[in-house]
């Protein structure tokens, strides 16, 4: 049957600066290789700059690789980006792809009649569309007065106006408060219930680790692991995460490495560091540890224990502080 998406050795530079001696290149996709099975929600997560808007960008045929080959709903990005166009829905973030002095109903005619879908079923499938993000009641109203939530579900509405087999959604909830972003995630489930392929891009765990059939974690261009989020999660298996909170902690990165923990990150928060340490056995850990912090008169803010989260797989591959 095929994946949905497929590439492989993607690679995509973007050349900076237009005097030659001071140009520069930022290689934004390292080699991707990606597989994605049909009617999976599948996501890329990876913090700024990772490259994630890139590969979705290559993959709606925006953007030309400069190397490698990328097939979407069965058909090559360069050479049949009709075919693909045809088959896709695409969702950027952030952009302002609707008529803010349209009202919803609107905006999905005008581009329903824009992919030269007959007015009858053009308009069956506005009021379906419009259904399924809950803005049935709102359907008459300019878009300027939704809210952002809003505008990001009709942006999803209009992202599906061609039926199309494949649904790409770059951050498709940035800038949403809990609610909207809980909405919008309801959304995306449903749509891939009715059979549809969704691939999204995000940095928030939380959302890639409720949402997906399978994760990809991107950094630096590459993807550094991928698998279902509990297959990911077993990487740091077998240990737990312990999360120190403590005043002036110069020593204790020291201490919590000579004590056999792996420290996965450190951060500064309320004056205070906190180190997020995986142990195996973090029962003696911990013993061993407030025994070594009494003695050297560190003063512990906190001290937490959990199982880890794909969050502590990305800080430990992608070398960075998730969202
Ligand atoms: N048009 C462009 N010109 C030059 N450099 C670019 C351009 N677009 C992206 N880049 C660079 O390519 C790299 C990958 O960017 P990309 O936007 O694909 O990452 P991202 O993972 O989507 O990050 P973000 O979440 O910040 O959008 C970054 O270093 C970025 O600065």
């Amino acid at each position: 049957m095929g994946y949905a998406v497929e590439a492989e050795a993607l690679v995509k530079e973007y050349r900076m600066g237009l005097l030659p001696w001071r140009a520069r290149t930022i290689r934004a996709l390292d080699g991707v290789d990606l597989k994605v099975g049909r009617g999976t929600l599948f996501s890329l997560l990876g913090p700024n700059g990772a490259g994630k808007t890139t590969l979705v960008k290559i993959l709606s045929t925006l953007l030309l690789p400069d190397s490698g080959w990328a097939r979407v709903a069965g058909f090559d990005v360069v050479r049949e980006a009709n075919n693909v166009r045809s088959r896709i829905g695409v969702v950027l973030g952030g952009e302002r792809a609707l008529y803010w002095r349209l009202s919803g109903w609107d905006n999905l005619w005008f581009f329903s009649q824009l992919y030269g879908i007959p007015p009858r079923e053009a308009k069956r499938r506005v009021k379906e569309l419009l259904e399924i993000v809950g803005l049935e009641e709102w359907a008459h109203v300019r878009v300027e007065n939704y809210s952002k939530g809003m505008k990001q579900r009709l942006h999803i509405a209009r992202g599906l106006i061609n039926d199309p087999e494949v649904l790409l959604l770059d951050e498709p909830t940035i800038g949403l408060d809990p609610k909207a972003a809980r909405e919008v995630r309801s959304i995306i489930r449903r749509i891939v219930r009715e059979g549809r392929t969704v691939l999204l891009t995000t940095h928030y765990m939380v959302e890639a680790e409720e949402l997906s059939d399978r994760v990809a974690i991107i950094s630096k261009g590459r993807i550094v692991a991928e698998g279902p989020p509990e297959d990911l999660k077993s990487l740091v298996g077998g240990e737990s995460v312990i999360e120190l909170k403590v005043m002036g902690g110069d020593r204790v990165s020291m201490l919590l490495e000579r004590l056999g923990g792996r420290v996965i990150s450190v951060v500064e928060r309320d004056g205070a560091r906190v180190f997020r340490v995986l142990v195996s056995e973090p029962d003696s850990f911990i013993e061993a540890l407030l025994a070594e912090l009494t003695r050297i008169n560190a003063s512990i803010r906190g001290l937490d224990v959990r199982s880890p989260s794909l969050e502590d797989v990305f800080i430990k591959l992608a070398g960075g502080e998730g969202g």
